[in-house]
Parts: C-alpha cells; sequence; structure tokens
C-alpha cells in the first residue's frame, strides 16, 4: 500500500521523500512497468536472449586473441602447424559476424518492444485522466496533466527508445567481461574487483545524487509548462489586467531556478568522468604490472596479458556510456514516478458494481439529508433536502458562494455528496450506469464549450445518431436556425476555422440545440443564459419555453427575468434554502427574493 503522503498524485511536487516513500514510489513504478511489459512477455524473453548471446559473443575476442598468441602462433612458428592459428581466425570471425547479426536483430526487437510499451502507456494516460472525476482536474491543473502526457512521456520514450540499448548492452558487457577475465586470469580478476569496491562507491553516489536532482528537475520543468499554460489559457485575462510583467518574473525565476537544477546536475558528471578514467588507469596499471611480473617470471603468457588488459579497458569502456544513459533512466524513472502516480489516482465518483437499470426517467430528483463539503473541513452543504417533481421547472438564486452550482455539480454526479442521497425516480445517483444518467441528466453551463469540427457535429453530440433533419430541428426550435445558416458553410461550417468563430451568445444557442437534441428528462442550466445579449431576450424566452418543455429543469440565474418561467423558485444563502414558492408568492411577499426583484425592476428603468 503507497502511504497516503505520496498516493496518488499527493506529494507529487515534493522531491525529499522518506525512505519508505521512496521505496513505494518505486514499487507503484515497478508494479507499472511489469503490467506494461508482461503482456509482451515472449518478445521480452527473446530480446533478451538475443542481446545475453549477442554480446556473449562480443566477450569472447580477447579470448580468442590469447589463444592465438599464447598456442595458436608458437605453433605455427615452430612446427609450421597453421590449423590452430587459421582454426582461431575462423572462430574470431564467425563470432564477429553473429554477434553483429543478432545485435541487429536485438535492435529491432527492442523496439518494437519499446513502441508497444509506449502506445500502451499512452493510451493509459489519455483514458485515465479523461475518467477521473471532476474533483481531480479541478485540483490538477490542465498543465500538469498536459506535462505527463507530453514532457514526462517524452523522457520515457528517451530512455526505451535509446538508453536502455546502451545501458542493457553496457551493464550485460560489464558482467561477461569480468567473468572472461576471471577465466583467462583469477588474479587479475581480482584487482579488477578489488577497484570494483571505489567504483561501485562512487557510481552509488552518483546514482542517489543524480536521482535527487532529476526528481527535482522534473518537479521544477513541471512547474514551468504550467505557468506557461495557465498563462496562455488565461491569456485574454493577463492582457485585459495587463500581467505581463508579473508573469514574465514569474517564469523568469522558475527557469533560473531550471538552469541552477540542472547546472548542478551536468557538475555530477564533474565528478563522475574523472573518476572513472582515474579507476580505469590504476586498475590497467596494477594489471599490466603484475602480469608483466608473472610474464618475466615464466608463469604468465604474453597473450593472456593482453587479453587481461583488453578485458579491463573493455570493463570500463562502457561505463562512462553506461553513467551517462543512468542521466536518461533517472530522468525516465521521475517521469515514470509521476505517471504512476496519476495512474493510480481512482475516480472519486467511481461507477456502480451492479448498476439499476434506468432505461426512461420521468425526472423526479431528491436531495435527502444531503451534506457536502470540497474539502473535509469546510461545508458547502450542512444539511439539505429538497424534492423536486418531475416535470417542475425551478429557478435558483442567491448570493454568490450560496452553493447554486454546487447544487447542480451534485445533481450531474460530478461530486458525491459525503453524507445522505441525491436521487434520481428514487434511485441513488451513485447505482445508476453513468450512460443512464448522462443520458437522463444534462447540465449546460455559462462556457458552452464547443470541439473542433462542424456546428452539426457539436449540436450532434448531444444524439450521435442524429439526422441532419433532426439538428436542423433542433437548432430551430432553441433559436439557432438563422444564425446558424449565415454562417459561411452553414451547418457544415467548420467551428475552429476563420470564418466560423462564433459569438459567446452562439455558442450558448449551439449547446442549447445540443441539449434539445439530448433531450434529457432533467436538464441543468448554469447561468447559461448569462452571455445572451439583451435585445434577444424575447428570443432566449422563446427559446427557453422550448427547451424546458415536458422536463424537470433546475435553472441558476442571475437574469431574474429568466425567473418568471419558473414554476418555482429557490433562494438559497450559505448552503440552505431560506425561500420557497411560486414567482409570484414571492415577488408579492416581502422577502429576500421580493427585495432582489424590486431593485433589479428598478435597475431596468
Ligand atoms: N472546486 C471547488 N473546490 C473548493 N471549493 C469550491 C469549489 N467550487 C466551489 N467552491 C466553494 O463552494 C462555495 C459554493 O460555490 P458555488 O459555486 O456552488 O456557489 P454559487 O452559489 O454557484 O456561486 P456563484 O453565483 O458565484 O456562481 C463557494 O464558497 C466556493 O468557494
Amino acid at each position: 500500500m503507497t502511504p497516503s503522503s505520496v498516493q496518488g498524485t499527493a506529494g507529487e511536487d515534493r522531491s525529499d521523500y522518506t525512505k519508505d516513500e521512496s521505496k513505494a514510489i518505486r514499487r507503484r513504478s515497478l508494479t507499472l512497468l511489469w503490467s506494461l511489459v508482461s503482456p509482451l512477455r515472449g518478445l521480452l524473453i527473446l530480446t533478451a536472449a538475443t542481446v545475453v548471446i549477442s554480446t556473449a559473443l562480443r566477450v569472447l575476442g580477447p579470448a580468442l586473441i590469447a589463444y592465438g598468441i599464447d598456442t595458436a602462433l608458437p605453433r605455427a612458428v615452430e612446427f609450421a602447424d597453421w590449423m590452430p592459428a587459421i582454426g582461431v581466425t575462423v572462430v574470431y570471425l564467425l563470432t564477429g559476424v553473429a554477434g553483429a547479426g543478432l545485435i541487429g536483430w536485438y535492435v529491432v526487437l527492442s523496439a518494437r518492444l519499446t513502441q508497444a510499451v509506449l502506445m500502451d502507456l499512452r493510451t493509459r494516460i489519455f483514458r485515465h485522466t479523461q475518467r477521473l472525476s471532476l474533483e481531480f482536474h479541478e485540483k490538477y491543473t490542465s498543465g500538469r496533466i498536459i506535462s505527463r502526457q507530453t514532457s514526462d512521456l517524452e523522457s520515457i520514450r528517451e530512455l526505451l527508445d535509446g538508453g536502455l540499448n546502451q545501458l542493457v548492452q553496457g551493464a550485460l558487457y560489464g558482467v561477461f567481461t569480468l567473468v572472461a577475465l576471471f577465466l583467462v586470469d583469477w588474479q587479475s580478476g581480482l584487482v579488477l574487483v578489488v577497484m570494483g569496491i571505489p567504483l561501485f562507491l562512487l557510481m552509488r553516489w552518483f546514482y542517489n545524487e543524480s536521482q535527487k536532482g532529476f526528481r527535482l528537475s522534473r518537479v521544477v520543468s513541471a512547474r514551468l509548462i504550467v505557468q506557461f499554460v495557465e498563462t496562455m489559457t488565461g491569456i485574454r485575462a493577463v492582457k485585459a489586467f495587463r500581467k505581463e510583467k508579473r508573469n514574465d518574473e514569474e517564469f523568469g525565476e522558475i527557469s533560473a531556478e531550471y538552469r541552477q537544477v540542472n547546472l548542478k546536475l551536468v557538475k555530477l558528471y564533474g565528478v563522475l568522468d574523472p573518476g572513472l578514467i582515474l579507476l580505469a588507469n590504476i586498475t590497467m596499471a596494477v594489471v599490466l604490472l603484475w602480469g608483466a611480473l608473472r610474464v618475466v617470471d615464466g608463469t604468465f603468457m604474453i597473450g593472456a596479458l593482453l587479453a587481461a588488459v583488453l578485458y579491463v579497458r573493455n570493463f570500463f569502456g562502457p561505463l562512462e556510456e553506461v553513467a551517462m544513459f543512468l542521466n536518461s533512466y533517472q530522468s525516465a524513472n521521475a517521469a515514470l514516478e509521476k505517471v504512476s502516480g496519476v495512474l493510480e489516482e481512482s475516480p472519486t465518483v467511481p461507477d456502480p458494481d451492479e448498476p439499476v437499470d434506468l432505461w426512461t426517467s420521468k425526472g423526479h430528483v431528491e436531495f435527502r439529508d444531503v451534506e457536502f463539503g470540497y474539502s473535509g473541513d469546510r461545508m458547502i452543504l450542512p444539511d439539505f433536502s429538497l424534492d423536486i417533481p418531475a416535470g417542475q421547472t425551478i429557478a435558483l438564486v442567491g448570493t454568490t458562494g450560496a452553493g447554486k452550482s454546487t447544487l447542480a455539480k451534485l445533481v450531474s454526479r460530478f461530486y458525491d455528496p459525503s453524507a445522505g442521497t441525491v436521487s434520481l425516480d428514487g434511485v441513488d445517483l451513485r447505482s445508476l450506469h453513468p450512460k443512464d444518467l448522462r443520458r437522463a441528466i444534462v447540465m449546460v453551463t455559462q462556457e458552452a464549450y464547443l470541439f473542433s469540427g462542424t456546428v452539426a457535429d457539436n449540436i450532434a453530440l448531444g444524439k450521435p445518431e442524429a439526422t441532419l433533419d433532426e439538428i436542423e430541428a433542433a437548432a430551430r426550435a432553441v433559436g439557432a436556425h438563422e444564425f446558424i445558416e449565415a454562417l459561411p458553410d452553414g451547418y457544415s461550417t467548420d467551428v475552429n476555422k476563420r470564418g466560423g468563430r462564433v459569438s459567446a451568445g452562439q455558442r450558448q444557442l449551439i449547446s442549447f440545440a445540443r441539449a434539445f437534441l439530448a433531450d434529457p428528462a432533467v436538464l441543468i442550466l448554469d447561468e447559461a443564459t448569462a452571455s445572451l445579449d439583451m435585445p434577444s431576450e424575447r428570443q432566449i424566452q422563446d427559446a427557453l419555453q422550448t427547451l424546458l418543455a415536458d422536463r424537470t429543469a433546475l435553472i441558476i440565474a442571475h437574469r431574474l427575468s429568466t425567473v418568471a418561467i419558473a414554476d418555482r423558485v429557490l433562494v438559497m444563502e450559505h448552503g440552505r434554502i431560506i425561500e420557497d414558492d411560486t414567482p409570484h408568492n414571492l415577488i408579492a411577499g416581502t422577502g429576500k427574493f421580493a427585495q432582489l426583484h424590486a431593485a433589479w425592476r428598478e435597475s431596468l428603468v
């Protein structure tokens, strides 16, 4: 079980993990990696076999040279027996060719493996983040999600595409070389093992330090992306409030920090590289000296000495590369840690295991003893009960922050209450299949988001199988047909292309048409009439009348004129309903709504 301090995306911005936390994160990354690789076990085994065999063949070289010099050559010189020399040359050539061929095959196989893993991971991140509840998206900014899907995946791709080959081959080469050295001359092998102690300490120091550095580097680079994405998505507000200078400063500060972190990382190589060279040279000198003494003594052969020196050189050769690719390994590891965190998050509004069937809904909505707060300590709806009979049109008014949108989000099941139930036709929303829920309850918000595609595509989102006639009928019903017809390509106009750009009010009408076509039993309009311009007030009323006919409706309205079409008005304050009556009765009374209404009427004069 991952400790709660690093569960999911918690603790993601830290780089000072405790031992237990680090262990848990590592375990989570490994589990993810295994889940990605295990379906490809066959390919993995084949890839591993090719790299093991090809490396073993490459390591044979110096031993063959030693045999050539110490055995085959003297036989040719002394007895004119050329067979061993020819034999060893042929074997040398054959192992070279086979080793090269296998390496080629390994590269192809490993590419196939890594591309499959990457595709799986990419799809998983997309699917999973899309499935996560609104609560997650409201607290985890889009910039961070983007960096998971882009820069993190890119780091993993870099490692898998190039670094891993080098890393695996280098590490295997080192191990095989050590074994071969022991077989050729155990005394030189012993020297290498003794020198292996400072080598191990150096590599371990580098690994730990660079791991810390890379974690920090990823945290800062994610902040850079978040800052960039937030600035660009809010570019209108940035310009309107002249926030450019402050943004420049903030971005500059994070950039400077990023540079600092990366500089520190590079400095680690300034210790590692000379350290490796020094250790290699000392080992080589000791092996050479000790070997030479034994050659003089007549207890060691010159060919074996040459092989021992070659092995020592070969042993240290790839270490530099291994260290370099530890770099991309670290970076990919840090990325995998974050990605596995996102994938560990689970939807806070889970789908029911055994959903209750609700083919057709009447639209009876009920809140019973509901308690809700976004974070545990602050209640937004302390104790809320409300019965909305099927077909009723409710207007919800109240001071800002009273909890009106929260109510709408609970009916749409973007969130679940912490106590009590929200039900549709007597069925707890938690027991409904998401498909039934989405078919029965539709929310239209002020944003009225349009997806890339044509106007018709955007309306058809409410009913994907709709015909063009149905789409047009829906647009006519809400009064959107005229302006759509006037667009350059009518219903086929691409909303993202030049000329296809529509105004905020037009977008709203398109989303009304979309909702009309979806024909839900319950419709929620959250400030949805706010962007419609005043001259078409009459039109709005007509559009709303058509849109709301024969269904339950919950309208959150600042515009008091919309309230007139409601059967019932609820006035909310601090998460409670303080007035609940027909608009007529409320206006005639002396309560809060009567005051609001009087003030509004005065403002019209
Ligand atoms: N995602 C969120 N996380 C934490 N708190 C939130 C979140 N959304 C809203 N709140 C808080 O919940 C309270 C009720 O917000 P809500 O949006 O429901 O009010 P509202 O009545 O719709 O207000 P308005 O008329 O201004 O839209 C507010 O105090 C707000 O700060």
